[in-house]
């Protein structure tokens, strides 16, 4: 939640509706005609049964268990308090579009992988100018004493990656009691794509807010090619592998010194407290090295995203992890790539993560290595593809009875001020302010129609060789009858020749 936000009092108020202006009844930029503060509004649709509980996790009703009152932005202002512009605009009235594009990391110049890779380590060590997470489940927010809360700074790398960790975390049910595992606000069901979505989108526009430069874009690491090497396990890129710890980053590249946030998850679940900016060992790498899982030593291959590309249905009940024909599931990676569920599949953007076999395998805390932005940068490319192929409508994508939190109208968790499924769900250039710079593998030839060129191709074959022996038998009769009268003229010149000769011979002897 915003620094401003996080005193008992305004905790207390349940209302966080920061003024832009010097004024503190000034809410939201009101007094500019940039916003009011209003009141929350919530999903209260039917959600699936995986989650059998009411009322025991701060997340359920997002973000109503902290606060019910929120800055609401009019055209193209947003932001905690309407300071900011909506995606894709800039300027001082938010009314300059621009566009960010995002390229493949591979063709970035060297200067440009250094501006990349200095910028994200820039992000690091930067305290985030706006957030604040909490350390405490909302029951143990308050204290100690009267004038503090359990919420802590953090820098804007870190807070990237503890949004994933705390969207993915269990549901605390008490001291000595086991944590409830069955629960994700961002994996297994529709909102996987839109929830890393703006997961990216807020990294992105905290970096360009950073920098200074609204036209800063996350680059993509294109994952589907096949084979068992880290293309940008280089130390330009990624970093390369350390020679002197196979599962450790080259000392040479500056993501070998930096330290991860949220490891020790198995604390949080039973004490029931939640992780803090506390930095602790380092990021660990060893892409296809998982020797016990020979199926995730390899990369997802290209056609496995044009598979995926072909699904008509973005998702398909009950929504979840096991759901077959669901272009999300195929994207994420819990189906085959042609939509078919099989529970010991691993394909796209699971095989992505599991192949990378440490940091970025682990759900809680794969965001600390930072090839996460490059991964879900490229997800969400297939995405974009899918949704400008499929000319995709929102009513494609579920309004009840997904998991918790994956609705469609569900306030994406831990987000704030409060951002719905729905509101990621648009074409991203034309509603997001950047786009993709890919270019999508050709489609391989299924086996029918290899069989048709086959057959049509050794019938044309056939064909001109039938053609070209007519041709050359043609030829042959044809010289025959033109060289035929000239031979019998030849013939009969010669002929009356000889004759006169002899004639000639004759009378000479
Ligand atoms: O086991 C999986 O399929 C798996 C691992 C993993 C790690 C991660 O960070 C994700 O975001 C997803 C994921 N799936």
């Amino acid at each position: 939640f915003p620094r401003q936000c996080m005193t008992p009092e305004i905790l207390k108020s349940r209302a966080c509706c920061p003024s832009l202006t010097q004024e503190i009844s000034d809410p939201c930029g009101f007094s500019l005609g940039r916003g009011q503060c209003m009141p929350v509004t919530i999903d209260s649709r039917p959600h699936g049964s995986q989650y059998p509980y009411v009322g025991r996790d701060d997340r359920e009703r997002w973000p109503t268990r902290f606060f019910s009152w929120t800055c609401l932005c009019t055209g193209n202002f947003s932001g905690y308090n309407c300071g900011a512009c909506k995606p894709g605009w800039t300027g001082g009235n938010c009314d300059q579009p621009v566009l960010a594009v995002r390229r493949n990391v591979l063709d970035l110049s060297a200067a440009e992988r250094l501006r990349f890779i200095s910028a994200l380590n820039m992000a690091k060590r930067t305290v985030h100018p706006v957030y604040v997470i909490a350390t405490r489940r909302y029951e143990e927010i308050m204290g100690p004493g009267d004038n503090t809360t359990q919420f802590e700074n953090i820098s804007i790398y870190n807070y990237f990656v503890w949004t994933h960790y705390y969207s993915v975390s269990k549901t605390f049910l008490g001291a000595g009691q086991k944590s409830f595992e069955a629960i994700d606000f961002s994996h297994e069901g529709p909102a996987f794509l839109t929830w890393h979505r703006y997961h990216l989108l807020q990294l992105e526009r905290d970096m360009q807010e950073m920098l200074r430069d609204p036209s800063f874009a996350l680059p993509y690491w294109n994952f589907a090619i096949g084979g068992s090497k880290c293309d940008i396990c280089s130390d330009d890129l990624m970093g390369a592998r350390s020679n002197f710890d196979s599962t450790l980053i080259s000392p040479n590249s500056v993501f070998s010194q930096w330290q991860i946030v949220c490891e020790h998850i198995d604390d949080y679940d039973t004490l029931g407290t939640i992780c803090n900016s506390t930095e602790g060992g380092p990021i660990r790498r060893n892409p296809a090295g998982n020797v016990a899982r020979p199926m995730v030593q390899r990369l997802p291959e290209p056609q496995d995203v044009l598979l995926c590309l072909e699904l008509d249905l973005f998702d398909t009940p009950p929504f979840y992890s096991n759901s077959s024909e669901s272009f999300r599931n195929s994207v994420e990676g819990y189906s085959e790539p042609s939509g078919k569920y099989n529970p010991i599949v691993r394909s796209l953007h699971n095989l992505a993560h599991l192949f990378l076999n440490g940091t970025g395998g682990q759900t809680q805390l794969s965001p600390n290595d930072p090839i996460f932005v490059l991964l879900h940068s490229f997800t969400d490319a297939v995405f974009d593809e899918w949704l400008r192929k499929h000319s995709a409508d929102i009513s494609l994508y579920p309004l009840e009875n997904a998991p918790i939190g994956h609705n469609r109208q569900y306030n994406m968790v831990p987000f704030w001020p409060p951002v719905t499924n729905n509101e990621m769900f648009v074409a991203a250039p034309e509603n997001l302010g950047y786009m993709y710079e890919v270019q999508w593998p050709k489609r391989a030839l299924n086996i029918t129609e290899v069989i048709t060129i086959t057959i049509v191709t050794a019938l044309i074959l056939i064909a001109l060789v039938f053609a070209f022996a007519t041709c050359v038998i043609q030829g042959r009769r044809n010289k025959d009858e033109w060289n035929q009268p000239l031979l019998d003229d030849q013939y009969i010149h010669y002929s009356e020749e000889y004759e006169k000769i002899q004639n000639a011979t004759h009378s000479v002897v």
